[in-house]
């Protein structure tokens, strides 16, 4: 009987192996920190007790972070789908999914990369009747319009090409890359003709800046345009581009095809739009009333659908007659097409995405990191968990709203409701939809969303969700670290804080991870100690580790390389390369040590933002870069080229450790008894890796000529300052 139940499943969940190691991996870290405590106790150096504390602080926060990554990391879980049964089971008598696509600016977002991304989402395989799709436009642009009103007519090819062929990946620009499988060569180059037509098209009205009158006039929504004067202040702008209950909105083939519809909410200066969360409320509300689907997914617009049954999967997660009542969200990994292979901006994120979601799973659910994320919509907008009514009927039609109305008096309706006034004394933003306020406003809705009584699910499949593009230089790398980091310490920093709000809602290992990310804040001022106090102390000639030939050096070694080489391990398990785990512990550095700068000005602007003075700002991630920066990002060589405060925080830090490496070998060499060697060797060795891992620094400081290299301004302060810490260390 037993066994029979679980043959019924649609999903089924398991444990990582090896996991015995691990744990005694933990346990041997744990003992040798607590020696390295004992040491900084009984060894107190009363004389430089300033430096001894600090250091023995940072020490015991590395541990207690150390404690979190190891909760995180205790019973990762992976779950695997059967979605035949699926299909055997409801065959199409699915549920409608509703699918949402932003997109905020039509220069850093380029309509056509827009318009591949919702190609690839129209080409699920899934019953097109039940599927809509829906675009986001914050940036207002017609454009952007004109390149959905492209995409809306390509489909009616490229949706039977992917059908009859199962292509895969659905998204035309990178389905051409590749040449196809001989069987449908034939079909294959036409339709590529047409789209490298069609994106000429695209292509040269995006480098006009405008649409020409003839393109004007082939579109009635066009003329919304007329009225608008700024991207930043209009009004609704909503156009149905396919009808999915409209018996003429065939393909080539004659089938139906899914719903696509443009939006852009309406905006005004004097009222605050709420970034990214607010355009997903603008939508939860409009596809409410058009399609009314009961799952939705978003996708950010450089995402495109790698995997045609990513829905299918999902929903398998969704509708299990056992397992899936509490089920909320589904959250793929979000993957990135363009990293090289070594990733030297550690954008890949494989670690934090495979490992840690994994692990969050098991402790109560993974975060919803936007993109990639399926979300229930009661859940989305805000039902509680509840053991009654648990079982929603997923087989009901898609539209059961069933409006009877024509075209243009439904787009009129929905106007309204993405209205600038229309959340005034609402909900909106608080309890229901995505919550406003927050840099990270999926995380914290997700949180919210299992504060609620529901769980998560984290899954990943062999064959990529979704694929994206990360940012192509460092700056840009660092600043959405810092969008990042930011949130989770505003999480942390508010009324939602995990260990307060989340008490008794959500298991404390859930709370424990949550804090994980919100502290990655603190962490860099416990990093920022360690590599540059101990470099400094070595100039003036103190020690502040034990001697090498003492036996107090072996804790120290043993919890600083077996950590190292662990996560070494776990890096190349997730399919990273030796190189990429050195430039990822690059950016670990880069990542922490620039926070501090942030803080400068970030610590007082968010505690400025409690007090309600300053609104944060949602730094949109570039999706293009000019020709000379890609060049370099592919041959792996660090862009600097801007003159930025995070730069010249990086540069003090790299020169302040190459100096303080110096004049420590300076004194190993006029040392005669070979006493000093012993006394300061790991202090070297610790300022040496901090030179050797800023190598490039040095280039971009020095040796470089090109147009990425550090601008001079950054060289002369970083030199200047650096040069004035190790004067005043030395004498
Ligand atoms: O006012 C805005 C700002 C942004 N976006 C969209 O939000 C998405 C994410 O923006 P991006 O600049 O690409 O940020 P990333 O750091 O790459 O995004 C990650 O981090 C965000 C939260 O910081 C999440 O919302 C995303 O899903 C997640 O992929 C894009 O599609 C934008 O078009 C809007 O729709 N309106
Ligand atoms: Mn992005």
């Amino acid at each position: 009987m037993m066994m029979e139940k679980r043959d019924d499943h649609l999903f089924e969940t398991k444990s990582a192996k090896g996991r015995s190691l691990f744990h005694l991996y933990g346990v041997s870290m744990f003992v040798s920190t607590c020696m390295i405590f004992v040491y900084r106790v009984s060894y107190f150096e009363e004389r430089y007790w300033v430096y001894w504390m600090g250091l023995f602080l940072s020490e015991i926060w590395f541990t207690w972070y150390f404690f979190l990554i190891l909760v995180i990391r205790w019973n990762p879980i992976y779950r695997y789908t059967f979605k035949h049964k699926l299909s055997l089971r409801y065959g199409e008598d699915l549920p409608g999914i509703d699918i949402f696509v932003c997109t905020a600016d039509p220069v850093i977002e380029p309509p056509i990369m827009v318009m591949n991304t919702v190609l690839s989402v129209m080409a699920y395989n899934y019953p097109t009747q039940k599927l809509s799709v829906y675009l986001s436009d914050d940036g207002g642009s017609d454009l952007t319009f004109y390149a959905m009103l492209e995409a809306s007519k390509f489909a009616k090819i490229w949706l039977p090409f992917c059908r009859k062929f199962k292509v895969e990946p659905r998204s035309p620009q990178t389905n051409f890359h590749t040449p196809p499988l001989d069987h449908h060569h034939h079909q294959w180059q036409s339709i590529k003709k047409s789209y490298e037509e069609m994106k000429h098209r695209i292509e040269t009205a995006t480098e006009l800046g405008q649409i020409s009158e003839e393109i004007r006039r082939k579109h009635k929504g066009f003329h919304e345009w007329d009225s608008v004067s700024s991207r930043h202040d209009h009004q609704t702008i909503l156009q149905i581009l396919i009808d999915g209950k409209d018996c003429e909105a065939v393909d080539i083939e004659g089938q139906p095809l899914p719903t696509l519809v443009y939006l852009a909410r309406e905006k005004r200066p004097q009222f605050h739009h709420n970034f990214k969360a607010g355009a997903m409320n603008a939508l939860i509300r409009v596809s409410s009333r058009i399609s009314n689907g009961k799952i939705i997914l978003n996708v950010d617009c450089d995402m495109y659908s790698n995997n045609s049954d990513a829905v299918r999967d999902a929903l398998c997660f969704f509708m299990d007659e056992e397992q899936s009542h509490n089920v909320a969200y589904v959250q793929y990994p979000q993957s990135f097409c363009n990293p090289t292979k070594n990733d030297i901006y550690s954008n890949n994120l494989s670690v934090l995405q495979e490992v840690e979601l994994a692990g969050l799973d098991s402790n109560g659910g993974p975060f919803s990191i936007g993109t990639g994320c399926f979300h229930r919509r009661d859940t989305l907008c805000g039902k509680k968990y509840s053991q009654e009514c648990n079982k929603p009927d997923w087989k009901c039609c898609a539209n059961d709203t069933k409006i009877e109305e024509s075209r243009e008096v439904l787009e009129d309706t929905c106007k309204i409701l993405a209205s600038c006034t229309y959340e005034e004394n609402t909900l909106w933003g608080k309890e229901m939809g995505l919550m406003y306020g927050c840099l990270v406003e999926d995380i914290i809705t997700g949180y919210r969303i299992q504060c609620r009584g529901w769980r998560s699910t984290h899954f990943n499949t062999e064959r990529k969700a979704f694929v994206g593009l990360a940012p192509t230089t460092l700056l840009q790398s660092l600043v959405q670290h810092k969008r990042w980091s930011e949130g989770h310490l505003q999480i942390f920093l508010s009324e939602y804080c995990p260990y307060l709000y989340g008490r008794k809602k959500i298991p404390l290992k859930l709370q424990l991870g949550y804090s994980l990310y919100s502290f990655w804040t603190v962490n860099c001022f416990a990093t920022l100690y360690y590599i540059s106090v101990p470099s400094l102390c070595l100039l003036r000639g103190i020690a502040l580790f034990p001697k090498i030939s003492s036996i107090w050096i072996v804790p120290f070694a043993y919890a600083f390389f077996a950590n190292r080489a662990y996560s070494l391990g776990e890096f190349l398990w997730v399919g990273g390369t030796i190189k990429g785990w050195w430039h990822d512990q690059r950016m670990w550095v880069f990542k922490r040590t620039t926070r501090t700068t942030s803080y400068l000005f970030g610590f007082t602007d968010n505690i400025l933002r409690l007090l309600g003075f300053s609104k944060s700002a949602f730094v949109i991630t570039a999706k293009v870069a000019e020709e000379d920066v890609s060049q370099r990002f592919e041959q792996e060589v660090m862009e600097f080229g801007v003159s930025s405060p995070m730069f010249t925080v990086l540069a003090t830090l790299a020169l302040l450790n190459l100096f303080s490496f110096i004049g420590g070998l300076k004194r190993v060499v006029l040392d005669m008894q070979n006493e000093v060697l012993d006394l300061f060797a790991a202090q070297i060795i610790l300022c040496g890796l901090v030179v050797l891992i800023n190598l490039p620094v040095y280039q971009g400081l020095f040796f470089r000529k090109d147009l990425g290299k550090m601008p001079s301004s950054v060289t002369y302060r970083s030199i200047v300052f650096a040069l004035l810490a190790c004067t005043i260390a030395a004498y």
